[in-house]
């Protein structure tokens, strides 16, 4: 079977990756599978783009072989797009989840319903040697809860509500997520690379 190299040690994204690339066939294989003491890439860029090439560019190089990552989060408005590249460490360095959550819904509690919008943005970059680094850009549209509710999924899924849903992300199954979601709207655009590879 082929194999593709996703740069992550998040498990939440790793599992819907090796859903998507199972789907084609295709074995994805996060940083968690390797039996490498492979480094954590510090995320120093200032966008989702900058950030998806270091991971993607510093795990290629080391591995020689060509190598997948995502660079994601949240965006709400009327937090002038904070968490956004931020969303992993947003309550601290430890990247918690039940702490970057609750820190959200403390900063929007006095946030009136219309005025909740927010949407996932996921950056996927794909690094080849010799070769110039692939991007491609997904969203999903949504707002945020008053409340976390919800056991699937991870990070924000709790309090997020794509639009046309009046449940949150967490809610989902992830088959359902895995319909909607901003990685898989990213990782549709990657259809043409995928066949070539
Ligand atoms: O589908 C999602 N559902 C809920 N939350 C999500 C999702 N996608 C990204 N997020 C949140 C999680 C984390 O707070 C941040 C990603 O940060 P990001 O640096 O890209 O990932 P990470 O540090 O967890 O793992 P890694 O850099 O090893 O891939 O956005
Ligand atoms: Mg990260």
């Amino acid at each position: 079977m082929k194999q593709i190299v996703i740069a992550t040690k998040n498990k939440g994204k790793a599992n819907e990756f090796k859903s998507f690339f199972s789907k084609e066939n295709i074995e994805a294989l996060s940083l968690l599978d390797l039996n490498f003491e492979l480094p954590d890439v510090e995320e120093t860029g200032q966008t989702f783009e900058e950030n998806a090439a270091l991971k993607a560019e510093e795990i290629c190089h080391l591995l020689k072989k060509p190598v997948l990552s995502d660079d994601s989060g949240l965006v709400i408005d009327a937090l002038n797009g904070r968490p956004g590249i931020y969303s992993a460490r947003y309550a601290g360095e430890e990247k918690d989840d039940k702490a970057n959550v609750q820190k959200v819904l403390e900063e929007m509690e006095n946030v009136p319903e219309n005025q909740r919008t927010a949407r996932f943005v996921c950056v996927l970059a794909i690094a080849r040697p010799g070769e110039n680094t692939i991007f491609k850009k997904g969203f999903c549209e949504g707002k945020i809860a008053t409340s976390a509710t919800g056991e699937y999924g991870f990070g924000y899924d709790p309090i997020f509500i794509p639009d046309g849903y009046s449940r949150t992300m967490a809610e989902l199954q992830p088959d359902e997520k895995n319909r909607i979601s901003h990685r898989k709207n990213a990782i549709d655009q990657l259809e043409e690379w995928i066949h070539s590879m």
